[in-house]
């Protein structure tokens, strides 16, 4: 299991459509790491077993050099075969505690929740290492997501988890993200639809790192955690 850090700040999210093939996904990955991504996901929705499996050992080696963690969508098999640091499971995909009993305890595992703290308190209550809401804005990547309202960030604080926001998000809205309650932000095309995943990353980074000091979960925690 790769070095734990904190759940906070940009979190990226690999798409099979905006990279084609492995040396885009390389070249993209790289150039977020280069930018100071430390939370990454693998996600492609093509399910081609060999195709995923070589992505993600591929992507788990640049993510040991850069010190990131990676993430795999949906199949916790995959992460264990690539030896990542966790997996985000949907509302269709494993079983979270399954998934937790084949990773570990150590194991980052999320939550979809959509909009809905009935969701967010099971996912709670079966150990999930983060919960993740949206969509929050109109989304390219996943247009028909369902939609979520800030507010729900708000409520959710009472699990005293780390919250992601996803969907559609843009510099600009990450203010209202992280003063609702965000502590990491997901996103596809605002890092790896850009000409230079690099600079998107460190504009997203330099907005949200910023103001998440004072209003993320962590604002409770002994600062010695605050390691992004
Ligand atoms: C961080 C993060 N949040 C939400 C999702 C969406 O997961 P899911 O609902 O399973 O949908 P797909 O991504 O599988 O289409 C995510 N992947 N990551
Ligand atoms: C996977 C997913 N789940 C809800 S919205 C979304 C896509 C997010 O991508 P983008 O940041 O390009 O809107
Ligand atoms: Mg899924």
């Amino acid at each position: 299991m790769p070095n734990q850090q904190a759940l906070r700040g940009i979190y990226a999210i690999t798409d099979a459509d905006l990279l084609a093939d492995d040396t885009q996904l390389q070249t993209a990955a790289e150039s977020a790491m280069r930018g100071g991504l430390k939370l990454l996901q693998y996600r492609d929705k093509t399910a081609d077993p060999s195709k995923a499996l070589r992505q993600a050992r591929l992507l788990a080696d640049l993510c040991l050099s850069y010190n990131c963690q990676l993430i795999i969508n949906d199949d916790p098999e995959l992460a264990k075969a690539a030896n990542a640091a966790g997996v985000h499971l949907g509302q269709s995909d494993s079983n979270l505690i399954d998934a937790r009993e084949l990773l570990g305890k150590k194991a980052i595992i999320g939550s979809t929740c959509h909009n809905s703290i009935e969701l967010a308190s099971l996912a709670a209550q079966s150990g999930a290492s983060y919960l993740a809401f949206g969509r929050f804005f109109p989304s390219l990547t996943k247009p028909q997501a369902p939609s979520a309202c800030l507010d729900i960030l708000k409520v959710a604080s009472q699990f005293n988890l780390p919250l992601v926001a996803i969907g559609g998000i843009q510099p600009e809205h990450l203010p209202s993200l992280a003063k609702a309650g965000a502590s990491m932000v997901a996103v596809v095309a605002g890092i790896f639809a850009q000409p230079c995943p690099k600079t998107a990353v460190e504009t997203y980074r330099n907005i949200f790192e910023p103001t998440l000091s004072f209003t993320s979960y962590e604002a409770n925690y002994d600062t010695l955690s605050r390691s992004v």
